[in-house]
């Protein structure tokens, strides 16, 4: 059996799988689905049971002292059975409504924080990513109910059974007749479960539309251009369309659901009516006692509600282990990435260690076309490097591919040697610092965002200096909390929002805090003013000293400070040297240098490179 066509994980796999995620996180849970399987069968039988003992006695004359002692112990039965069942199903529903989503959350959390970073950025773990978020967002969301399904389903068997067997004594016919009708409502509740199957895949891809519009819509990064373009009328007559579409898919399932139930009334009507007309024919023709009359006769309908039961809860219990594959097939996705034992880093005296990347090329996952192939490169320790090119050209792919993000689709990169690919992926992250051009800021305090290590861990004077370095200290020093100002508004009431060159600044006091043996920098100075910018370039060397750097810019005249130029064009590197090589080559970087320096006044870069001690 299994939970889909041709799906990975079968209905066993994914009963074991959510009994043991309730049994770690919550014993008493799945106790607590047994003791309902019981006590769900057991009351309803002492009720039914009751109408025949009262009569027996009558008829048979017992004494009220006998009378009042027989009633009276079912009804104290009754009565703790009902109670046990009131504190199974708290817990049950307590521990399926909160901890077992919770448990989820947190599992796909600690994945999603985890995985490899080229996986994560993938569109087809994305797409994974939001079933399994489907899967698990409800209070009441299929994949968390499993074990109180289960147990659902184990009760209607038991009462089928027991029911069964009062009925079977009376006379086997009847049970014939009962079981063959619901056969026939098994057939119509396999369609509407199969029609609800098949759809699946297509209404998943919608309801992924009708996400990704809802939550685009709430962030205000995307919220100005909605404004000043006015986009809402757009925006929303394409969510209009989209829920129109689900609308009429879910309506599907739902009439295919409406006519399982409807044809499972009507066979209910007709085979209950059936089986009562029997039994009053016995009755009537003095083949039955009036005990075990009533006692039937309460049985067959209460047989009814077992049989549909059965046939509802297995329903519900092939979807909800469908949704788990959801969960699971997105908790499995394989990391490419060395994350056991690796090779052992290079030893301190052995930092900055040499890199070399040998015919690199890297294709995006889903991508037709190579970004980057055919990459030949040496990076000496301790040298500066400049990567400049145009946009799209694969640079910032190039330096993901330097520091371990992403691994490279054909070739090899060494460092000190060693194919990077051998060290533990977490390992190898250590020897980079690295600032991005999109920045993300932790809802902590400043402090905390540059050290990214707990308060006690922190180095207060470390923090100050990698804040003077990057040119935030100022700003800082004038808050009235200093470093320990929260940031992330969204999360603390009292955070201050940066500017995008003071978030930038504070990148970068990050990456120094770091103190890793390459640092590497894609366009940090993009969003700072002039003379902030100038002071950046003043301290390069400073900031560098004793690492590796390699730095990403567009504005040509500032990549004169390093060693090397690279230009990456058309998936490779065009030109590589010096800046005077490359302006003597007469090649692209020489026009993209005279084509930006054309803005400046004659004489002012070199002017300004001199006073930064670059040229
Ligand atoms: N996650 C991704 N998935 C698929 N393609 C991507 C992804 N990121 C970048 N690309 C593509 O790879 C190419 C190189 O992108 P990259 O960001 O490396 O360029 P870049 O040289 O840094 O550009 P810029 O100067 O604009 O920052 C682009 O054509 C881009 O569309």
């Amino acid at each position: 059996m299994s939970t889909e066509k041709g799906a990975a994980y079968s209905a066993w796999s994914n009963m074991v799988y959510s009994m043991r995620v309730h049994w770690r996180a919550r014993p008493l849970t799945l106790i607590c689905c047994g003791i309902a399987v019981l006590v769900g069968v057991g009351l309803p039988f002492v009720s039914i049971l009751m109408p025949k003992i009262v009569i027996d006695n009558i008829t048979a004359g017992v004494t009220p002292g006998k009378f009042i002692l027989s009633v009276g112990m079912m009804a104290l039965l009754l009565a703790v059975l009902s109670s046990v069942k009131s504190y199974a199903d708290l817990i049950t529903n307590d521990s399926v409504g909160t901890i077992s989503i919770f448990k989820h959350l947190q599992t796909t959390m600690i994945k999603h924080l985890n995985m490899d970073y080229e996986v994560l950025e993938s569109p087809g773990y994305a797409k994974k990513g939001e079933k399994a978020w489907r899967a698990m967002q409800s209070n009441h969301s299929p994949a968390s109910n499993i074990p109180r399904v289960i147990s659902q389903l184990l009760m209607n068997v038991l009462g089928f059974l027991t029911y069964g067997l009062v009925i079977v004594t009376v006379h086997p016919l009847i049970i014939v007749f009962l079981v063959l009708s619901a056969g026939i409502n098994w057939m119509a509740l396999t369609r509407a479960r199969k029609l609800e199957k098949d759809t699946r895949e297509e209404r998943s891809k919608v309801q992924g539309k009708l996400w990704y519009i809802q939550k685009a819509s709430k962030e205000p990064s995307g919220g100005k251009d909605v404004r000043l373009y006015n986009l809402n009328g757009l925006i929303g007559g394409i969510f209009q369309n989209v829920l129109n579409s689900s609308t009429e898919k879910e309506h599907k399932v739902a009439t295919g659901d409406m006519k399982a139930q409807l044809s499972d009334s009507v066979l209910s009507l007709i085979r209950d009516g059936a089986a009562y007309a029997f039994l009053i024919y016995l009755l009537l023709n003095d083949k039955m006692t009036l005990g075990n009359f009533v006692l039937v006769f309460a049985a067959i309908g209460a047989f009814s509600g077992w049989l549909s039961g059965i046939l509802r809860s297995s329903s519900e219990l092939m979807r909800s282990l469908s949704e788990m594959s959801d969960i699971r097939e997105y908790l499995d996705v394989p990391d490419n990435s060395n994350t056991g034992a690796g090779h052992k880093l290079p030893s301190e005296d052995m930092l900055p260690p040499a890199i070399t990347l040998r015919n690199i090329g890297y294709t995006y996952p889903e991508a037709k076309e190579p970004t980057l192939h055919g990459i030949d490169l040496d990076i000496k320790p301790g040298e500066r490097i400049a990567i400049v090119g145009p946009n799209g050209a694969g640079k910032t792919t190039l330096i993901k591919l330097l520091c371990g993000l992403y691994k490279p689709t054909s070739g090899e990169i060494t460092l000190s040697g060693v194919d990077t690919t051998l060290y533990n992926r977490d390992d190898y992250f250590s020897l980079f610092s690295t600032v991005f051009q999109d920045i993300h800021l932790f809802c902590n305090d400043i402090a905390g965002n540059i050290s990214q290590q707990s308060p006690d861990q922190t180095d207060y004077e470390k923090v100050k200096k990698c804040l003077e370095m990057s040119g935030l200290l100022d700003k800082v020093n004038g808050l009235d909390k200093g470093e320990s100002t929260l940031l992330v508004r969204r999360v603390h009431s009292d955070a201050i929002e940066l500017s995008g060159g003071e978030m930038q600044k504070l990148a970068l006091a990050r990456a120094l805090y770091k103190d890793a043996p390459v640092i590497i920098l894609d366009e940090p100075t993009a969003a700072l003013d002039p003379i902030a910018e100038s002071e950046i370039y003043q301290r390069y060397a400073e900031l560098t000293a004793g690492r590796t750097s390699i730095y990403i810019s567009h504005r040509l005249a500032s990549t004169r400070f390093c060693d090397r130029i690279l230009l990456v064009d058309g998936g490779g590197i065009a030109e590589c040297g010096t800046h005077d090589e490359l302006m003597s080559n007469g090649g692209k970087y020489a026009e993209m240098f005279n084509v930006q320096s054309h803005y400046y006044k004659d004489g002012e870069v070199a002017d300004n490179a001199e006073a930064l001690n670059l040229a």
